[in-house]
C-alpha cells in the first residue's frame, strides 16, 4: 500500500532529511516510525501526504507513483490519506460533530451521509454521546479521538499518526494505539510516528527506524530496544 524505493529527500545542500530509504507496508499492517528528533520522520510522512516531493527515488502508495503527480490531483489523493496529530488540530469554536464532518463537507458529501458517517466514526472512538459538545469541554484524550474520528471520517485506506500520543497518559495511550490496531484488522494501512518506545515495545510491531535520515531497522515483527 505505501512503498518507499530508494528515496532520498534534500531540502537544501546542507539538510539532507532522507536517504535512499526503503520499505513497503503492506494493506492492513501497522508500524511504527522512530529515530532521533530531526532524523526525518515528519519529512518520511510529508512525502505520503504530498507536502512535500522526493529528490530521488519514488514514493507509492496505492499503487500511484506520487513524484510526477500533478499538483492539481494532490487533492484527492490526500483523501485517501488520514492524518492524526498530537495537537488534534481541532477548532474549538465548532461542535464534535463538525470537526468530525469537515473532511466529507470539503468532499461534497451530500448532507444525509454526513450525518451518519460522522455518528458512525464517533461511535468507533466512543464519544456518540458528545456530538454536541465543544471539543474545549473534553479531556485530551477525547479530544485525541475527535481528531482520529475526523481521520477515518471518509475511511481512507491509510492511516498516518504524528506522536498521537504525546501528551497522553500510559493508560489513554494504550487506549489509542488499540483503536489503531482495530483499523489496521479491517484493512488500513497504519503508520505511527513516535518517540514513545515504551508503547512500541508493547505492541510489537514492526519498527521502521530512521538515524540521520537512513533507515537503520525496519524488520517485520522486530522490536525496538
Ligand atoms: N522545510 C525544511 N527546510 C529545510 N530543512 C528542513 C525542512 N524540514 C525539515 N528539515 C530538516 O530535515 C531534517 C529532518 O527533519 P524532520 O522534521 O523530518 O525530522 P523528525 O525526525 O520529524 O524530527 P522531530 O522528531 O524533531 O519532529 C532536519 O535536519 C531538519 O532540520
Amino acid at each position: 500500500m505505501i512503498e518507499f524505493r530508494q528515496v532520498t529527500k534534500r531540502y537544501d545542500s546542507d539538510h539532507t532529511a532522507l536517504r535512499q530509504v526503503n520499505f513497503g507496508l503492506e494493506r492492513g499492517e501497522l508500524a511504527f516510525l522512530t529515530g532521533h528528533s530531526g532524523a526525518g520522520k515528519s519529512t518520511l510522512l510529508k512525502l505520503i501526504m504530498v507536502m512535500e516531493r522526493p529528490s530521488a527515488g519514488e514514493v507509492i502508495v496505492g499503487g500511484q507513483v506520487l513524484n510526477t503527480l500533478p499538483r492539481r490531483q494532490v487533492p484527492y489523493i490526500r483523501r485517501h490519506i488520514g492524518v492524526v496529530f498530537q495537537n488534534h488540530q481541532l477548532l474549538f469554536d465548532r461542535t464534535v460533530f463538525d470537526n468530525v464532518a469537515m473532511p466529507l463537507e470539503v468532499m461534497g458529501t451530500p448532507a444525509r451521509d454526513i450525518g451518519r458517517r460522522v455518528r458512525a466514526a464517533l461511535d468507533k472512538v466512543g464519544l456518540l454521546s458528545k456530538e454536541k459538545m465543544n471539543p474545549l469541554q473534553l479531556s485530551g484524550g477525547e479530544q485525541q479521538r475527535v481528531g482520529i474520528a475526523r481521520a477515518v471520517v471518509n475511511k481512507p485506506p491509510v492511516l498516518l499518526a504524528d506522536e498521537p500520543t504525546g501528551n497522553l497518559d500510559p493508560e489513554l495511550s494504550a487506549d489509542i494505539m488499540r483503536l489503531f490496531t482495530e483499523f489496521s484488522q479491517v484493512g488500513v494501512t497504519v503508520l505511527i510516528a513516535t518517540h514513545d518506545i515504551a508503547l512500541i515495545n508493547d505492541l510489537g510491531r514492526r519498527t521502521l527506524t530512521l538515524d540521520h535520515g537512513r533507515l537503520v531497522a525496519g524488520v517485520a515483527g522486530g522490536r525496538h530496544g
